[in-house]
Formats: structure tokens, C-alpha cells, sequence
């Protein structure tokens, strides 16, 4: 099991994408619902590496859309718990956008998610045991 920053740690979790085409907007940047997906399913992978157990969310706080993502570059999302209650947790999640051709490497996007981990009657239960 370890200690809790051990297990923050462990669960910090990664996800690169190449932006193509299909997921751009008529600006020809990454449309933004599709982040919001993307960011959503890093930070419920990383609360279920997190806690192992079923976890549900509960709310997102404010997501700053800082910089347009442009097709033709890359994004890495990296997700990592920053609190933990008794039955929840909050999710950071960053989106870096990196060129392909060059070091060039910047955050663009940023925001929370928060889950509940729930038992098979979907009532909560202790994130941790
Ligand atoms: C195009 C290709 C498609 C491909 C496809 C791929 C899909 C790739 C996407 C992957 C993404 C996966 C994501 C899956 C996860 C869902 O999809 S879940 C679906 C959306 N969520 C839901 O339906 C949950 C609905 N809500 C509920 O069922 C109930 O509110 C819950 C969660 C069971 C909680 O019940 P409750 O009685 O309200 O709980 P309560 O005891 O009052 O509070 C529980 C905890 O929540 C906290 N809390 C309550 N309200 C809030 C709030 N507003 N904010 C923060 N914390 C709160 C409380 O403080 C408490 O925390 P602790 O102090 O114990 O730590």
C-alpha cells in the first residue's frame, strides 16, 4: 500500500495525443469538449490508480483554457491528486502542448475534477481503506 505520498506519487498518471485533424474545431484547434474528455478520463484513471476502487465524479472546478491547441502538435495530460477527503479526492490535470519538430513545450490548459469512490449501491464509501 504505501504512504499516502507514496501512493499520490504512484498514481500520478500520463497520456500523450497527437493532435490530428479529426479532433479539431473549424479554427483548426483542438476543439474543446474533446480536452474536456480527455482531461475527465486522465483524472478518472488516475482516482481509480489512486484509490483502486470505484470512483464516480462529483464536480469539476474551473478549467482555464489558456493558449489554443493547433493540429499538428502533440499534448500531454498529467493528472495528479492534490487533496484527499474521507470519501473523495481532487484531481489536478495539465495539458502541455509540445511541437513536434523542435523542445518547444508549454501548459495551455488546467483544471480539477473531483470523485467520490462509491460501493456497488453507488453510496459512498472511504476513498481509502
Ligand atoms: C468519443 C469516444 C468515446 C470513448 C469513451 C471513453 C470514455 C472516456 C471517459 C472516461 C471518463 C470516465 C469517467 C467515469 C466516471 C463517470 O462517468 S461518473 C458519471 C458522472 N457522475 C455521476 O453520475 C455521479 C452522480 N452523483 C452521485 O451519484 C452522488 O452525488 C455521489 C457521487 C454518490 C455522492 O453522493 P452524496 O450523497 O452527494 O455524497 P456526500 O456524502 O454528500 O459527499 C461525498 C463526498 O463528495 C464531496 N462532495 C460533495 N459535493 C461536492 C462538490 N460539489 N464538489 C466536490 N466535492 C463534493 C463531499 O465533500 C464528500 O467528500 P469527503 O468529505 O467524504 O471526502
Amino acid at each position: 500500500m504505501g504512504t499516502l505520498e507514496e501512493r499520490i506519487t504512484k498514481s500520478e498518471t500520463r497520456i500523450f495525443k497527437a493532435v490530428f485533424p479529426s479532433t479539431t474545431n473549424h479554427y483548426d484547434t483542438l476543439f474543446g469538449g474533446t480536452a474536456l474528455h480527455l482531461m475527465d478520463e486522465v483524472a478518472f484513471i488516475c482516482a481509480t490508480r489512486f484509490s483502486r476502487k470505484k470512483v464516480v465524479t462529483i464536480s469539476t472546478g474551473q478549467i482555464d483554457f489558456r493558449k489554443a491547441i493547433p493540429a499538428g502538435t502533440l499534448i500531454e495530460l498529467v493528472a495528479k491528486v492534490i487533496s484527499v477527503g474521507r470519501t473523495s479526492c481532487k484531481i489536478q490535470v495539465d495539458i502541455f502542448m509540445e511541437q513536434m519538430y523542435s523542445e518547444l513545450r508549454e501548459s495551455v490548459v488546467a483544471g480539477t475534477f473531483s470523485f467520490v469512490a462509491v460501493d456497488e449501491n453507488k453510496k459512498p464509501v472511504p476513498i481509502l481503506d
